[in-house]
């Protein structure tokens, strides 16, 4: 088969984002959905899609070319991506930045130990934000950087809280400081702790018997995630949650602000929109799925991050279409 061959593992917001952007590139295949649950408990949006138990990735099948991991960063990627690595090529949206470097050595070992390719970190933040955030240093040595997200919906933090004993469901939604942001359009540089640029609001379903004030400390305590920002937690019903928080829109930008010699300033910005972030982010996988097979049929294995991907092999189009028609 000529086109790239998909699996998902995990199906949540992220692989039903993941289906939906397959059927949007012709060149990719989408072999089926493996999930940890009973598959017949599992509805998928595609009618054609398949459900799998995650058994059916334990022989090593030679119709999948990359696995899209579609889990939680908190806690089934870590598990999941060295596991999945040893035998596939795999891209995956990993997202607790203090320990992306130990999620990459752990995955980088299952994939030169299998000769697979595995893309980690990949999506937004981390993703296109930590590329803007590099082109900005890499090309105004002199300057600030600084990154704000929201008003939006935090799909690693609202993973992150539903882990929590005693959550029965919830979101996160992540809101800049607009005082910060309103200093910096004006030309200001100041010096930000991360506290002083975001806090974090929590909309939690407590569970049947569950204390709320031991939910509240378990999640405003919670190392990476929420310790290091002012997080409140509100606790609603179910059908407030199912009526007021059904959407999952999110964005922000990248600015490095700087300059090239006295007085001449120079400010680069990249910026999101996005209705959905798991639609968006599942695009930016699918796109480095390309890339991921591209790499492996080249003999390029071992984890990548989105620093080592060319991003030329992010398109469908080959390198001379590309130099024809896009430089
Ligand atoms: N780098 C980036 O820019 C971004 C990264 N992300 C990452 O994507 C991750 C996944 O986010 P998201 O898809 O919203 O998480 P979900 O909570 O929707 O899904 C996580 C996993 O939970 C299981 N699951 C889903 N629904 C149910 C259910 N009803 N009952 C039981 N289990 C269920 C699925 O596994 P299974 O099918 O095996 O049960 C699924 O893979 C986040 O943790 C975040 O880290 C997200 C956005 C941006
Ligand atoms: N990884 C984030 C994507 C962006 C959003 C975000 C935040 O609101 O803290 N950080 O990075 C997500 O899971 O949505």
């Amino acid at each position: 088969s000529t086109q790239i061959r998909i699996g998902i593992v995990g199906y949540g917001n992220l692989g039903r984002g993941v289906e939906t952007a397959i059927a949007l590139n012709p060149d990719m295949e989408l072999v089926g959905v493996f999930t940890r649950r009973a598959p017949a408990s599992v509805e998928p949006v595609g009618a054609a899609t398949q459900v799998f138990p995650m058994s059916a990735l334990d022989t090593d099948r030679d119709d999948i070319d990359v696995l899209i991991l579609c889990g939680g960063s908190r806690s089934d990627l870590p598990e999941q991506s060295p596991a999945q690595a040893a035998r596939y090529s795999i891209v995956d949206s990993y997202d607790n930045h203090a320990r992306i470097p130990d999620h990459f050595a752990a995955v980088d070992a299952a994939a030169r130990a299998a000769g697979t390719t595995a893309v980690i970190s990949t999506g937004w933040d981390p993703g296109l934000f930590s590329l803007n955030r590099v082109f900005g240093e890499a090309i105004l040595a002199e300057g600030s950087t600084y990154t704000f997200w929201g008003r939006g919906l935090s799909q690693g933090h609202s993973d992150a809280l539903r882990r929590v004993p005693g959550v029965a469901a919830g979101v996160q939604y992540t809101l800049p400081s607009e005082p910060s942001i309103e200093r910096i359009r004006a030309g200001a540089t100041p010096e930000l702790s991360t506290r002083e640029r975001h806090t974090r609001e929590c909309y939690v379903v407590l569970a049947e018997g569950a204390d709320a004030e031991t939910v509240r400390a378990d999640i405003v305590n919670m190392p990476d995630y929420f310790e290091p920002f002012d997080t409140t937690v509100h606790f609603i019903s179910e059908h407030e949650l199912a009526s007021d928080h059904r959407g999952m829109p999110h964005g922000g930008f990248v600015i490095r602000s700087g300059t090239t010699s006295d007085g001449t300033a120079q400010v680069i910005e990249y910026s999101l929109a996005l209705d959905s972030n798991p639609e968006f982010t599942a695009s930016v996988l699918v796109a480095y799925a390309r890339a991921a097979a591209r790499m492996n049929r080249a003999g390029d294995v071992g984890a990548k991050t989105v620093y080592d991907v060319a991003p030329g092999l992010l398109s469908p189009l080959s390198a001379e279409e590309l130099r024809a028609g896009y430089l």
